[in-house]
């Protein structure tokens, strides 16, 4: 009988549908030209996804799997295609999300000849992979891909498989490589003893002020948590990616830390004395873990995570549903809170302010009017690829994430050009719900060249470039150094709409508030019907508040609230009224009048 055979870059492919791969992303090359031979033989089964810039098919890659959980899939050949993918590779490692990146490498009889191209490929990507390997043999390459699919998974990172051009082409036994079978297995969970419980809860008792800080893992438990957070009276600050996780609707949600932060969250987290970090990550807890004392309590699934952001007082190694569950089953209701009062008043009149600023009906055109209609036009289900830069502070202030709401961002890499390629992946994974990119125009202007391959695909992705000829979240840094004058930060403007117009893409120019929901209603009918669109809204290069400049401390007995040394030496405002005035914001109040009212003592 004879042995029936496959070409072994188709037999690598079916590997990668039997793992339910269906868009790959990138562009090709000379040294990648046996997978592209499969991937046109294997068109029915597996989609490539032909981007302008292996930058963008790595990134799209990683918003991929940081949107839907599955791997994502990039390549890019010999030489150059493989050092273009290395900024979206980096960006999927930071945020531990499993991406295969397909590597093409000159035919293996050329190797170590100084052939055209060719280059040592494994040692410049060891850094960013999990798993980096050269292919060896035509017939260890479905296997070896196999393999890379299963790190990337259980490494929650980026595998790398490098593919000498040639090996694709040989015929090799037509047998079942893939090791899909082990998804079916869920992984158990930690959970943790009653004692453990028993010590937070202890702990919660003994303290005046406990907050919790969230991570994006309690997404699944987000109900147990609030129900804790109400039953024991603590409010709830969250990272960055939980946005969205907790509701923000629920009162003692009092949002994200630091710079991207509410006002309320970082003035009562200043003010704790027992924090509780339950799968919190905080990329910023050196500065914001380290301002003042308290006692800290971190409930992770992760072993590796104790200890890496604080010292610990007590460490529980936990799932957070299993935590919620016992933590819930094993107190009691505790009394009225004072500080809860507080820190829920002082966020409830924070999101007045902020509906004020996004309701202005005079003046010049600023970001938070472009996320009113962000809003007003977005589906319960809508999808946004957000950008790096004021983007990221004022989606989180500004986006409203109620509903089945999908985004993601570049979080610990914080790579400028994310928005396109986010977008790109989002509409590709969900062809059904309405798309959003939504950058600066620095960011847009580093890959919109990828504007292309929204047409290409028939994407009807509504574009967003909040343009305002400066990297403003860089223009702030500088405000805040002593004596810097503003340095490089200016940018050269462009008309965007007719840029799109030129690729393809309907373009919409807004520069003033009148003009606005015009362009919205117009930027819908044409997704509507199909098309992409991208508004150029010409903002000012207006700065948001910045709220991580507040700080409070004890004197007397009392809290006090200031801003900080270092904003006072920069800026005229030395008093908090000034400093909110100066905002906008005249009607905002300190923390501390809440702690009065409500009578929370130091
Ligand atoms: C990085 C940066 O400054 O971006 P933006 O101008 O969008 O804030």
């Amino acid at each position: 009988m004879t042995e029936k055979k496959i070409a072994a870059s188709v037999a690598m492919l079916k590997v990668l549908e039997a793992w339910g791969v269906k868009d790959v992303y990138g562009y090709p090359g000379g040294s990648f030209n046996s997978t592209m031979k499969a991937l046109d033989i294997e068109k029915e089964n597996i989609n490539y996804v032909q981007v302008r810039h292996e930058q963008v098919g790595a990134l799209a890659a990683a918003a991929h799997a940081k949107l839907t959980g599955q791997i994502g899939v990039t390549f890019g050949s010999a030489g150059p295609g493989a050092v273009n993918l290395l900024n979206g590779l980096y960006d999927a490692k930071e945020d531990h999300a499993p991406v295969l990146a397909l590597v093409g490498q000159v035919p293996h009889t050329n190797m170590n000849y100084d052939y055209f191209q060719e280059f040592p490929e494994v040692p410049m990507f060891q850094d960013v992979a999990v798993y980096d390997r050269i292919v060896m043999t035509p017939e260890s390459l479905p296997y070896v891909v196999d393999k890379a699919i299963r790190e990337a998974y259980k490494n929650k990172g980026v595998a790398v498989v490098v593919i000498p051009n040639d090996f694709g082409y040989v015929e090799i036994p037509d047998v079942d490589y893939a090791s899909t079978t082990i998804l079916d297995k869920a992984e158990p969970k930690p959970a943790p003893t009653d004692e453990e419980v028993d010590k937070f809860l202890e702990l919660v008792k003994n303290a005046k002020r406990p907050i919790f800080h969230v991570g994006s893992g309690i997404k699944e438990n987000a109900d147990k948590l609030i129900e804790l957070s109400r039953k024991l009276q603590i409010p709830i600050t969250i990272t960055g990616l939980a946005k969205g996780s907790v509701p923000d609707d629920y009162e003692g949600n009092l949002g994200t830390l630091n710079r991207a932060a509410s006002k309320a969250a970082d003035e009562a987290f200043a003010t704790a004395d027992l924090v509780i970090a339950l799968g919190a990550d905080f990329p910023f807890a050196n500065l914001v873990y380290r301002t003042h004392d308290f006692k800290f309590v971190q409930i992770d699934n992760d072993r590796s995570h104790f200890g890496r952001h604080h010292f610990l007082d007590l460490g529980i190694w936990s799932d957070s549903g299993e935590f919620l569950a016992k933590a819930l089953e094993r107190s009691e209701t505790a009394p009225e809170s004072a500080f809860f009062k507080a820190s829920v008043a002082a966020m409830k009149d924070w999101k007045a302010y902020l509906n004020k600023l996004m309701h202005k009906e005079e003046g010049p055109l600023s970001f938070e009017q472009v996320y009113r209609e962000i809003n007003r036009i977005a589906e319960e289900n809508a999808v946004f690829g957000i950008d790096t830069g004021d983007n990221i502070i004022n989606s989180f202030r500004f986006l409203d994430f109620k509903g089945d709401k999908k985004w993601t961002i570049s979080a610990l890499f914080a790579t400028m050009g994310y928005g396109v390629p986010a977008a790109i992946a989002g509409q590709l994974a969900y062809p059904d719900r309405q798309v959003f990119n939504i950058s600066g125009d620095g960011a847009f202007s580093m890959v919109m060249q990828d504007l292309l391959t929204e047409v290409k695909y028939n994407l009807p992705v509504i574009n967003i470039v909040t343009s305002n000829q400066t990297l403003n979240f860089i223009k702030s840094e500088q405000d805040d150094i002593f004596e810097m004058n503003h340095s490089g930060i200016y940018l050269v403007d462009a008309d965007y709409a007719k840029i799109a117009e030129g690729m393809g893409v309907k373009g919409i120019t807004v520069k003033t508030l009148e003009e606005l929901p015009a362009a919205f209603d117009e930027a819908l009918a044409t997704t509507k019907a199909g098309r992409p669109v991208l508004i150029d809204a010409k903002i000012t290069d207006k700065r948001g508040i910045p709220v991580e400049e507040l700080e409070l401390h004890v004197e007397d007995g009392k809290f006090v609230e200031t801003i900080s040394a270092g904003y006072q030496a920069t800026h005229a405002e030395k008093t908090v009224e000034d400093f909110f005035a100066s905002y906008d914001g005249a009607e905002l109040k300190p923390l501390t009048a809440y702690f009065e009212e409500y009578g929370v003592e130091a």
